[in-house]
């Protein structure tokens, strides 16, 4: 059967790609292509919404989708753990059928990087995060930055970060209690370093996207996944089958 998609962002960077993925799939039919002055009624009959459009338009495209109960992929950033959680609030109050699936990054790369970090935090007390984006990226820190930063929260359970002298704006931002730092240099695409410190060493684990292809796999299993998830998802690992490592992993 085929999946009728409708992407909100089309006329985006990662719109764009994921208007050539839907017309390059057998399995894939493109319902609709929003940009920033179409109707959110033109998301109406899709069988899946893709967002990736704005962190300021993101809400209204998947509390619309919820209300109509069509399942939605949110590639947008700017999504903390908080935010989703008013999301779930909201499909309760519908009763909606629409799964919500929020994918922080698409690339299979990075997820791996965020468990890997998470799975080490557990043994090093001092942690922080850098990343380095495009001049083009409006937010700060990226959506890959805070879910790695409150996975590590929640790896860690109870044993905060240590983090001195962290009010100090140069210090970087904390985001769970972890100080993200957010370069924004013409020339890059995307990438983030998790570096840990314990006695006499530090490890980094480091994620560089060298071009959009990363993407590709990930917008496509989501597409794919999205119509029969239930609930609110979040990140690639659940559909990959990545355990992110909880403060109760062995
Ligand atoms: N999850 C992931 O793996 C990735 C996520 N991203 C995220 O995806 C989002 C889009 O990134 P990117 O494609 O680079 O961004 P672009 O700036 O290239 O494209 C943004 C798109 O959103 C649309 N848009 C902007 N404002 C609004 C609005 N108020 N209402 C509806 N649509 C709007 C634009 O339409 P118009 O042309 O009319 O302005 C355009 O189609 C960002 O949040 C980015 O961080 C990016 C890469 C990977
Ligand atoms: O804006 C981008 O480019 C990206 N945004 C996402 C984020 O905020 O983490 C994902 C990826 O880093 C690229």
């Amino acid at each position: 059967m085929t999946i009728r998609v409708a992407v909100a962002g089309a006329t985006g960077r990662m719109g764009r790609l994921a208007l050539r993925l839907v017309e390059e799939a057998d399995d894939l039919d493109l319902h609709a292509g929003l940009d920033s002055r179409s109707a959110l009624t033109d998301l109406d009959g899709a069988d899946v919404v893709l967002d990736v459009t704005h962190p300021a338009a993101s809400e209204g495209i998947v509390r619309h989708a919820v209300a109509q109960g069509i399942p939605v992929v949110v590639g947008t950033s700017g999504w903390s753990a908080d935010r989703i959680t008013g999301i779930q609030a909201y499909r309760r109050e519908f009763e909606a059928p629409g799964a919500v699936v929020f994918v922080p990054n698409f690339s299979v790369g990075s997820v791996l990087g965020t468990a890997l970090a998470a799975y080490a935090a557990r043994f090093f007390d001092s942690i922080e995060i850098v990343e380095a984006h495009h001049a083009g990226k409006v937010d700060s820190p990226s959506g890959t930055a805070v879910r790695t930063a409150e996975v590590i929260a929640d790896a860690r359970g109870d044993l905060p970060v240590v983090a001195p002298h962290a009010d100090q704006r140069a210090r970087g931002q904390l985001v769970a209690g972890i100080p993200v730092h957010s370069l924004r240099l013409a020339g890059l695409s995307a990438e983030q370093r998790v570096v840990l410190g314990g006695e006499g060493e530090t490890l980094t684990i480091a994620h560089s996207t060298i071009s959009p292809a990363a993407y590709e796999q990930g917008i496509l299993l989501a597409l794919r996944r999205a119509p029969d998830a239930e609930g609110v998802v979040v990140g690639l690992d659940a559909l990959l089958g990545i355990a992110m490592p909880g403060a109760d992993a062995p």
